[in-house]
């Protein structure tokens, strides 16, 4: 996997700060390249003495403990990190936060799924696994995600923080176990529920509200791929279904609950969308636009087209049905 950073143009790393990019044109080694610009563009570099040998050393191990499966994968953890770097510039959090809060965003996201194997946190439960004991039932993926970020962090070789002081050490710590375990989906409410309780007085130089929109930012990442354009979307669409119709195989031979929006026998692409994309998705995105309403054109709108291209195409199905049954 060889990678030297000089080869990306201008015209390149002013597309990387937008929510439009896309990743399927570029292959891992040169993803491993942008990975680095945005270190760079962030000037993490320069703020925080990483030394660009390290950073290669980090994202290559990063690289290696993703694993192949159709979601969770490298180019998963790309995409959430691009769109976590968009954001920055987009809301011009450079102004507003502190470099270091916003290395702890770029840095979660990076290591947000390390070692993810496919299989939700309710699969690990009900099936026992290594994980959930491990873990005593307590988001078993991100504790595990998280491990392997600090597994990595802890050889000298790849520790990108390793010339930072102590206390900016365990502000950083702390800031990515915050934001990695945020991105258990089972406390999506618990989560935005806090973060509107505390946007009608929100305070930069609040520290607990500063810690809320870090969350809200990962999560927003994480789950933001129909912000995308469709061509970029949609295959998403089909990686995650590919995935959840993997585990719920697997749960109907070992007779473990299946959870229903994962059942092939159950959902369709336009299903499992448009109930995402009106209780799930809009509700989050909209919160965050209330904070910074440049948002509502480059997230929200493209996330409305979404909804009513799966829509249309629920309505298509259902009628299609229709004229079978007649
Ligand atoms: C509250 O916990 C939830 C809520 C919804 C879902 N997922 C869905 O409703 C369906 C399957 N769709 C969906 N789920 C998505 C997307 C992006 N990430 N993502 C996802 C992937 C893994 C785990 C959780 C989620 C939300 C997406 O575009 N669509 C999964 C967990
Ligand atoms: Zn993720």
């Amino acid at each position: 996997l060889q990678m030297s950073s000089l080869q990306v143009s201008e015209e390149v790393r002013q597309f990387l700060k937008t929510p439009t990019f896309d990743n399927w044109q570029w292959e891992d080694a040169e993803i491993m390249v942008l990975l680095q610009v945005m270190y760079t563009d962030l000037d993490f570099i320069a703020a925080f003495n990483i030394e660009p040998e390290v950073l290669q050393q980090f994202l290559f191990e990063v690289y290696r403990r993703y694993n192949n499966i159709p979601f969770h994968n490298f180019k998963h953890c790309f995409c959430v990190t691009q769109m976590m770097y968009g954001l920055i510039w987009l809301t011009d959090l450079k102004s507003k936060m502190d470099s270091i809060d916003l290395l702890i965003m770029l840095t979660s996201a990076v290591c947000h799924d390390l070692d993810h194997t496919g299989y939700n946190n309710a699969y690990q439960i009900n099936a026992r696994t290594e994980l959930a004991l491990r873990y005593n039932d307590i988001s078993p993926l991100e504790n595990h995600h998280c491990a392997v970020a600090f597994e990595i962090l802890e050889k000298t070789e790849s520790n990108i923080f390793r010339n930072v002081s102590m206390d900016q050490y365990k502000r950083i710590r702390e800031g990515i176990i915050k934001c990695i375990l945020a991105t258990d989906m089972t406390r999506h409410n618990e989560i935005l529920n806090k973060f509107k309780s505390i946007l009608p007085a929100f305070d930069f130089n609040n520290r607990d509200h500063r810690d809320v929109l870090m969350m809200i930012l990962i999560k927003v990442s994480d789950i933001s791929n129909e912000a995308r354009p469709m061509e970029v979307a949609e295959p998403w669409l089909d990686c995650l279904l590919q995935e959840f119709y993997n585990q719920s195989d697997v749960e109907k031979l070992e007779g473990l609950p299946v959870t229903p929006f994962m059942d092939r026998d159950k959902v369709t692409k336009p299903s499992s969308q448009t109930g995402f994309i009106r209780f799930v998705l809009l509700p989050l995105f909209i919160e965050l636009a209330n904070l910074f309403p440049c948002l509502e054109q480059h997230i929200i709108d493209p996330v409305r087209k979404a909804l009513d291209y799966y829509t249309e195409m629920e309505k298509a199905l259902e009628r299609e049905k229709q004229n079978r049954a007649q």
